[in-house]
């Protein structure tokens, strides 16, 4: 979780995030028992502004069903959960046992638990076994870098005309943009972040908003 902003002065960062609506307590609850029970994993959670926005494209494009690949202890799927109308449905994608006891107990603390299906194993893997018909209004990728280009092939075609991709972390702390980076995940992201921009199927924005954050609309 950012709790400044790798690519804006902290005075611009505070600017921005106080003249966003707060997080709610549940959130903050949330976050500190993330940190209480992992503390070494929980950078991995999304902030609450992303929180935010995630609920905000939720209730703008109207989803009814939404997925997420990477759930962690639940920050991104409680958001976008509580955002969806009565009748939604969430599936969520990981692979620990662990992280996402954690976002089950706060799926019940929200009363959203009946929307939410959790399906533990290779991302890859589950949504593969998904019928490959277009039935997701909004698609969150969080997970495993090397993997998004394999998590983008599966998601698209399983999109609604006008459905929305976001995916996470596409700048990767600007090492996307350095040619002295050549890790894995780093390499990972350039390749799938030059597809998405050739992709004729969707719509693309790359925003400058937490560690780089992609929404595409599918045509
Ligand atoms: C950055 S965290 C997700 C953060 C989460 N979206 C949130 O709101 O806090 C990445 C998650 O991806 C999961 N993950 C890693 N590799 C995976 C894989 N191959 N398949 C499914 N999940 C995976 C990890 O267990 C971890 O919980």
């Amino acid at each position: 979780m950012a709790s400044s902003s790798a690519y804006l002065p902290e005075h611009l960062h505070a600017y921005t995030l106080a003249h966003t609506t707060p997080a709610d307590d549940l959130v903050g609850e949330l976050v500190a028992r993330t940190r209480e029970a992992l503390p070494e994993q929980s950078r991995m959670q999304i902030c609450p502004e992303q929180a935010t926005l995630l609920a905000m494209l939720t209730r703008l494009t109207g989803a009814r069903d939404a997925v997420e690949v990477g759930t962690f202890t639940g920050l991104s799927s409680l958001a976008v959960a509580r955002a969806l109308p009565a009748d939604g449905t969430m599936l969520c994608l990981d692979v620990s046992e662990e992280y996402t006891a954690i976002a089950r107990e706060f799926w019940a603390k929200a009363g959203v638990e009946d929307k939410v299906t959790l399906t533990l194993g290779p991302a890859v893997d589950s949504l593969a076994a998904l019928p490959d018909t277009p039935r997701f209004d909004l698609a969150f990728i969080d997970a495993d870098k090397v993997n998004y280009e394999r998590y983008w092939a599966a998601l698209l075609p399983r999109m609604r005309t006008g459905g929305v991709i976001v995916v996470d972390n596409v700048l990767w702390s600007g090492r996307v943009l350095d040619p002295a980076e050549d890790d894995a995940d780093t390499a990972a992201l350039r390749a799938f972040n030059a597809l998405v921009a050739r992709d004729h199927r969707v719509d693309t924005v790359m925003l400058l908003f937490a560690d780089g954050l992609t929404v595409a609309r599918k045509r």
